[in-house]
């Protein structure tokens, strides 16, 4: 549905802006952006670019996108210098984009062209082609040497001065180059030709109009950018050796190069192809080891053209380094541009795909800031330094020269999003003007006339007609230069004047002896002036040899110490580079740990917080339970004293009683003193015989003895029947609750009950409220502050309640403990100061912590009645 509603809206539609100020001054050209539309792979796929003019295309958002739903569904239009449709063939595109700028290179102008898109886009395609369909790159070459065939140099006639600029070589220095490559590829040279990549043979397009008093020869370069480090892919070495980077630096004429990249001088475009593969390899290779494809970095063939004057014969180039022009024609396939979250990439790949992302977008940003200073005059710095790619394109938008961009677009919906950042990145491009490169006649510079070389070509022509046999029958009479003159008269004595001939004869001869005479001393002086030319000219030979020997010695020395100046260079900006490498990872580690500090700060402000509620929350609870405890202690205080008045009362009941008895045993006869136990003879512990049990309670000793000695819990407690263990689990039935279950503890005395039902859970009242059962034991267990395990009996007694349940009174507690012997016995001295020690364990009743008989006994008192 919605699809469709955004077809129909046409109206929404609008044109990128596009600010025409300035745009076209004459020395300024724009970037011109073409638009090539691929196939679609799929024939049920949905196309979302259509094609409205053969400059203009509109963008229909598909329903599934990011942008249809941020951007009410609007349809885009872009408009480019020319849009090739899915149709459009190589020729074509090259016709149209590439041509232009072999003609300005040929013809000593810079010129940049680089495809963009999404991955998959066909930027590869139109830059390189395949098997059937050569691309840009070989057509260029094509051309290139179609156009300059005859006029090239001998090799090594050019050579780069490893600066950026190049050096002009003697015909005999260049020979001697041209022998070693001879042995050396002698030796062996494989053939690099690529079964997959196709030249054009069809293309004999030829430009016209170049300077044909120039001699040429073309230099290829082939890097990649990856991970913004800068490769040379055409190093020597084999192809599974790992690349060196390299370094941009800026030459004499602030022209961006790669510094110490291998320059490759190509006489054919066959040659020229192969480097180019050559290159190719190296870099899957390269991208193998680093498990990559090739779309994983920026590549960039440049394509160098020197030229320099031939001299006034018309021969060969003149030897002045100041007369070469150099022109450069890059070709840049930059790597497609992705979103990494729809590609799901991790590890090395998310790597790739950031720094494509980041250059792309440092591209980008330069652009703006281009277009900025250019529209309003601003002075703004653009960031070429933050990318690699971007550092070597300084020169050409900041110099002079033609960029072409050509952006490549697939027209399927799901790379619409992508491509939409796309065509706005070539709307923008689009509105950066360059300037216009200038052409420089060295030629007429320098004062030599047009024509020099048809000149010297008619010359050799017409040598070449006297050198052959029919030119040999021409007579040229050299003897008449150097005779002593004219022929002899006539020598015939046929007449009376025969002295008349004598005379001449003999005239004849004086003057031929006189020429002889005098062509000899003319012979002498020339002979002389040449001795003594010779001499001068040996002279200055030697003259010469020892300063050329001496300038060598010096060049050699310059040499040396430039090599080592280079290699310092290298050193330094390698460990420059590995610094910023180093401190960019640093300020990365440094952020990193700022914000683990920040987290940790919040986290333990948080936990501060929390604790300060806690401490708030138990404050509140310590003082609602103080106030409980002092209800409680009052309660208790009343209850003691209540029961030590019942106590009291009972005491002198018992007195009562005592006295009554013992008036009686006064009264009463002595039968059998042995069998009778008096009351004064009862110690504690022993079990007086003839009293009725009830009366032989600890109470009747402990009320005689408190009737001479103050009252004291300890002596009490020693004598308590409740202390011993015996007792403590008594002929009486017992409910033993264990709410948990018991860990063993191998302890020599276990809590062990003999008349008892074990439950885990009370919650059947019968449980308890049973004639059978009267005494009551909780078990627990748990860690003392020392970490030691503790297990405690609470033990009571089990009184019935009127409403036929039954209540516990807690009236004793035991407590079992483990201490290890050795450990810091006199701290374990001190906590157990007062308790009992067994054979290194100990074992504490009830009174056992070091307490004062009152706390002990308040401790007792402070027992919990429980209701059930
Ligand atoms: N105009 C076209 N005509 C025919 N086939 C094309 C065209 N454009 C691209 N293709 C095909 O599409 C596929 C992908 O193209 P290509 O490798 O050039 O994309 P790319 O943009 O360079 O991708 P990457 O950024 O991943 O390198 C190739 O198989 C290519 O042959």
């Amino acid at each position: 549905m919605k699809s469709a509603k955004s077809k129909t809206r046409l109206n929404d539609m609008r044109t990128p802006s596009r600010s025409k100020q300035n745009l076209f001054q004459e020395d300024r050209d724009p970037v011109h952006v073409y638009c090539r539309l691929r196939p679609m792979q799929n024939e049920n796929d949905i196309s979302c670019i259509n094609i409205l003019s053969p400059t203009t295309i509109v963008m229909v958002p598909p329903p599934t996108t990011v942008s249809y739903r941020n951007e009410n569904s609007k349809s885009m239009k872009y408009t480019f210098k020319e849009v090739f449709p899915p149709e459009a063939n190589q020729q074509e595109v090259f016709d149209k984009v590439a041509f232009p700028l072999v003609d300005g290179l040929l013809k000593q102008k810079n010129g940049l062209l680089f495809t963009y898109g999404v991955t998959g886009s066909g930027k590869t395609f139109t830059m390189t082609g395949d098997t059937h369909n050569c691309g840009i790159l070989p057509r260029c070459l094509n051309v290139i040497f179609k156009t300059i065939n005859d006029l090239q140099a001998h090799k090594y006639v050019f050579k780069p001065d490893k600066m950026n600029m190049f050096d002009v070589q003697s015909e005999a220095e260049a020979m001697l180059e041209r022998q070693k490559e001879l042995h050396k590829f002698k030796s062996g040279r494989k053939n690099n030709s690529n079964p997959d990549l196709a030249m054009s043979n069809s293309d004999l397009t030829k430009i016209e109009g170049i300077n044909e008093d120039n001699q040429y020869a073309v230099f290829v370069t082939y890097i990649e950018i990856y991970n913004n480090s800068v490769f040379d892919l055409l190093e020597d070495g084999p192809p599974s050796r790992s690349l060196s980077t390299k370094m941009i630096r800026e030459d004499a004429s602030h022209k961006m190069y790669v510094h110490s990249v291998t320059e490759i001088e190509v006489k054919s475009a066959e040659e020229a192809f192969e480097a180019f593969y050559l290159g190719l390899k190296r870099k899957r290779m390269a991208h193998t080891n680093l498990n990559a494809d090739s779309s994983r970095s920026h590549s960039v063939f440049t394509i160098r053209l020197v030229q320099a004057p031939v001299d006034q014969m018309g021969e060969a180039v003149i030897q002045n380094k100041n007369s070469v022009a150099i022109s450069q024609l890059s070709l840049v396939d930059l790597a497609g541009s992705e979103r990494t979250n729809r590609t799901q990439n991790t590890g090395d790949r998310l790597r790739e795909a950031s720094n494509i992302n980041k250059s792309l977008m440092t591209l980008r940003t330069c652009l703006e800031m281009l277009r900025e200073n250019q529209l309003n005059s601003a002075k703004n710095k653009v960031p070429y330094r933050e990318s690699k790619i971007t550092h070597l394109f300084k020169s050409f938008f900041e110099g002079k020269g033609q960029v072409r961009m050509i952006v490549c677009a697939n027209s399927r919906a799901e790379d619409y999003d992508e491509t939409l950042q796309v065509m706005r990145f070539a709307e923008l491009a689009s509105e950066v003007e360059v300037a216009k490169a200038q052409v420089n006649d060295i030629a007429s510079t320098l004062g030599l006339m047009s024509g020099r070389r048809k000149a010297n070509r008619l010359f050799h022509m017409a040598r070449d007609k006297i050198e052959r046999p029919e030119a040999k029958e021409l007579e040229i009479d050299l003897g008449l230069v150097y005779s002593l003159g004219p022929d002899f008269p006539s020598l015939e004595l046929n007449s009376s004047q025969a002295a008349h001939i004598i005379k001449e004869l003999m005239a004849h001869l004086e003057m031929r002896i006189s020429r002889r005479e005098t062509l000899k001393r003319i012979l002498a002086v020339k002979d002389e002036k040449f001795r003594s030319a010779l001499l001068d000219l040996q002279k200055d030979v030697l003259e010469l040899s020892s300063e050329n020997a001496s300038l060598n010695a010096q060049l050699s020395t310059e040499k040396r110490r430039n090599q080592v100046f280079e290699e310092r260079l290298t050193r330094t900006e390698n460990e420059v580079l590995s610094f910023q490498k180093k401190l960019t990872e640093m300020t990365e580690y440094s952020s990193t740990l700022k914000r683990d500090l920040q987290e940790k700060d919040l986290l333990l402000s948080q936990y501060k917080l929390d604790k300060a509620k806690q401490k708030k929350l138990l404050e509140r609870k310590y003082q609602h339970k103080m106030a409980a405890e002092h209800e409680k202690a009052k309660e208790i205080i009343s209850e003691k004293e209540r029961l030590e008045n019942a106590n009291e009362e009972k005491e002198n009941r018992l007195r009562i009683i005592e006295n009554a008895l013992k008036d009686r045993a006064e009264k009463v006869p002595r039968i059998d003193m042995g069998a009778q136990t008096s009351v004064r003879d009862f110690t504690p512990g022993s079990t007086p015989r003839a009293l009725p049990a009830h009366l032989l309670t600890p109470f009747s000793s402990q009320s005689k003895e408190s009737s001479h000695t103050p009252r004291s819990r300890r002596g009490v407690a020693v004598a308590n029947p409740r202390h011993r263990r015996s007792l403590s689990a008594d002929g009486r039935g017992w409910v033993e609750h264990a709410p948990n279950k018991l860990v063993p503890m191998g302890t020599v005395m276990k809590p062990s009950i003999g008349n008892s039902k074990l439950v885990n859970k009370l919650t059947n009242v019968k449980d308890i409220a049973n004639t059978k059962i009267s005494k009551y034991c909780l078990i627990s267990q748990e860690q003392d502050t020392d970490g030691e395990l503790e297990t405690k009996l609470y033990k009571g007694d089990i009184v019935p309640t009127c409403g036929g349940g039954a209540q516990v009174i807690f009236n004793d507690v035991e407590m079992l403990k483990q201490f290890s012997p050795t450990k810091d016995r006199e701290s374990t001295s001190n906590r157990t100061s007062g308790c009992a020690r067994h054979s290194g364990k100990r074992r504490d009743t009830a009174c056992s912590p070091p307490q004062t008989p009152s706390t002990s006994k308040k401790q007792r008192d402070v027992l919990s009645i429980a209701a059930f």
